[in-house]
Order: structure tokens, then sequence, then C-alpha cells
């Protein structure tokens, strides 16, 4: 667990609709990512159980643990998908639960990026478009905010993010006449397009190979200590975990371990205790 602040900052931010639409004033003041007691349970079944955890602004924690300990309900939570039946999520200071559903939507949409394992990228559009699309989706799109802080038309800003994944020459491209690899990219081109606050992130390598699984979490990671967004990686993956600065495991909907920046040895023996 990374640990809950002794203090917090001192105001949350102003409205909520203004909180919904862009990043509070003093950004750098608020955790990226902040679960306070979380509990979700199904009927009898408790799928989360009092979950703290604290992810500062460009850290990257994985989320480990056996099949049913918790992980997607976590995950749900973290995106305001699912809402805890105890405790609360904030992104950036902003205290999802006390958002309706369409500015959670906007939160979703403007400050928080996804990377899943099945990519979700739209066959009919270019690498470009999939990248954008997220800016085309916005009401507004001032309320975005650019990569250096300038407003960009989108398909400006989806250029710079695929240069920024190292595809600056294929935003023309269908998916289907990339590899699995270079879709992934693009994947994480368009997570990172809007400049969220938090990336979440399911099994992002689960569908690549090793190597084109590292270069992956290499621009995650790199993004991240840029002063980029926060990572919540969850993955089966000890390689993958080995890549972040910290890793939680979840057994039964609750945290009973954290490693600092583990080999992947220390994650597989770790695992092997969940
Ligand atoms: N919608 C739901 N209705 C009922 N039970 C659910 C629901 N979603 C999750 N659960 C239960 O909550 C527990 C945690 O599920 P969750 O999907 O979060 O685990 P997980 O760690 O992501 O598993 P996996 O690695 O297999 O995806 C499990 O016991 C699961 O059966």
């Amino acid at each position: 667990m990374l640990g809950r602040p002794r203090t917090h900052p001192p105001a949350r931010p102003r409205t909520r609709l203004a909180a919904a639409r862009s990043a509070p004033a003093g950004r750098s003041a608020y955790p990226a990512l902040e679960l306070d007691g979380v509990s979700r349970s199904y009927g009898s079944r408790r799928a989360l159980a009092g979950v703290d955890l604290v992810l500062p602004p460009g850290r990257f924690l994985a989320v480990m643990g056996r099949s049913g300990s918790g992980k997607s309900t976590l995950l749900a939570c973290a995106a305001g998908l699912d809402r805890p039946d105890e405790g609360s999520v904030t992104v950036g200071g902003t205290d999802l639960a006390a958002l309706g559903e369409r500015d959670r939507t906007r939160v979703r949409r403007d400050r928080i990026g996804f990377v899943f394992q099945d990519l979700n990228l739209l066959p009919a559009l270019s690498a470009r478009e999939n990248v954008a699309l997220p800016l085309l989706l916005a009401e507004e799109q001032s309320s975005a905010r650019a990569l250096d802080g300038e407003p960009l038309a989108p398909l400006r800003r989806a250029d710079r993010a695929l240069a920024q994944v190292g595809l600056p020459d294929r935003a023309e491209a269908y998916p289907g006449q990339l590899s699995g690899g270079q879709r992934q990219r693009v994947a994480v081109a368009r997570a990172l397009v809007t400049a969220p606050e938090v990336i979440l992130a399911d099994e992002p390598t689960g569908a690549l190979d090793p190597v084109t699984a590292q270069e992956v979490l290499g621009l995650l990671r790199r993004a991240s200590a840029a002063g980029g967004p926060a990572v919540l990686m969850v993955t089966h993956d000890p390689a993958a975990a080995a890549m972040a600065d910290r890793t939680v495991f979840l057994t039964d909907g609750r945290i009973t371990a954290t490693l600092e920046r583990p080999s992947p040895e220390a994650v597989r023996g770790e695992l092997a205790r969940c």
C-alpha cells in the first residue's frame, strides 16, 4: 500500500462542475488518485475490503493477485464505473461520488486514460483519428489540456502523442495494418493525448510477446516519470510488475503485501504466498 497521507491538502476543488471539467488549479497538491477505505460487495461476496491507495503524480503502481482477488473491481471503482459501498475515490482531488453521471463521464474522458489488453481501437479510423477520439468527443475542446500547455487542434495533438510512442510515421495507418505492438502503442498514445492525471491499465501487455511488452511498458514508465500521469496497472505478469515503482498484492479484496521496485523473482515469490 502506498500509505495514507497524514494530512490532506486544505481545500477540495471549487464547484463540482468546474472540478469535473478541469484539474484543480493546484494540481500537484493532490494525489493523482486516492482510494480511501474502499469496500465493495456483490451480495454476500466482498470483492474489496477497505482498500487504501495513494498515487502521487508520476507514480507507477502494479496490482497483482489471484483470480477473484478484486483487481477488476478495484479498477472499476478507480474509474468511477463502479461505486464503492464504503470509502471514497478521488482523482486529482475530485471525489467521484460527489459527481453526477455526466460529470463522472467527463472526468473519465478528460482526466483518466485507459489502456486495455484488447485494445478497443476502432478499425475504421486511422491511428491518428483513434488517438484524437477522446479530444474529438469532448464537448468543449478548450477544457482539454495540451501536452505542452498550448491549445492544439485534436489531430495535431494526436500526431504529437503518436510521436511520443515512437509511431510518428504511422498516423495514416488503420489498426488492421499495424502489428499488435504498434496497435498497443496507439492505445497508449490515445491514453496520453488528453494529458490525464491517471492512466488505468488492465493487462496492457497480456497479448504481446515479452520484448514488445517491455517496450510498451517502457513507454508508460517514461511518460509517467517525466512528470506525466500516475499509472495503476493490473497485471498477472511478474516481468510487467517489475517495471512499476511499487507492486501491491490483493488477497480476498485486501492489500496483503507491498513490494518496492521488486524483481520478477520477488514478485513470483510473493504471488505464491497470496
Ligand atoms: N458483478 C458481480 N456480481 C457478483 N460478483 C462479482 C461481480 N463482480 C465481481 N464479483 C466477485 O467479486 C470478486 C472479485 O472479482 P474481480 O473480478 O474483481 O476479481 P479479479 O481479481 O479481477 O479476478 P480475475 O483475475 O479473474 O479477473 C470475485 O469473487 C467475483 O466473483
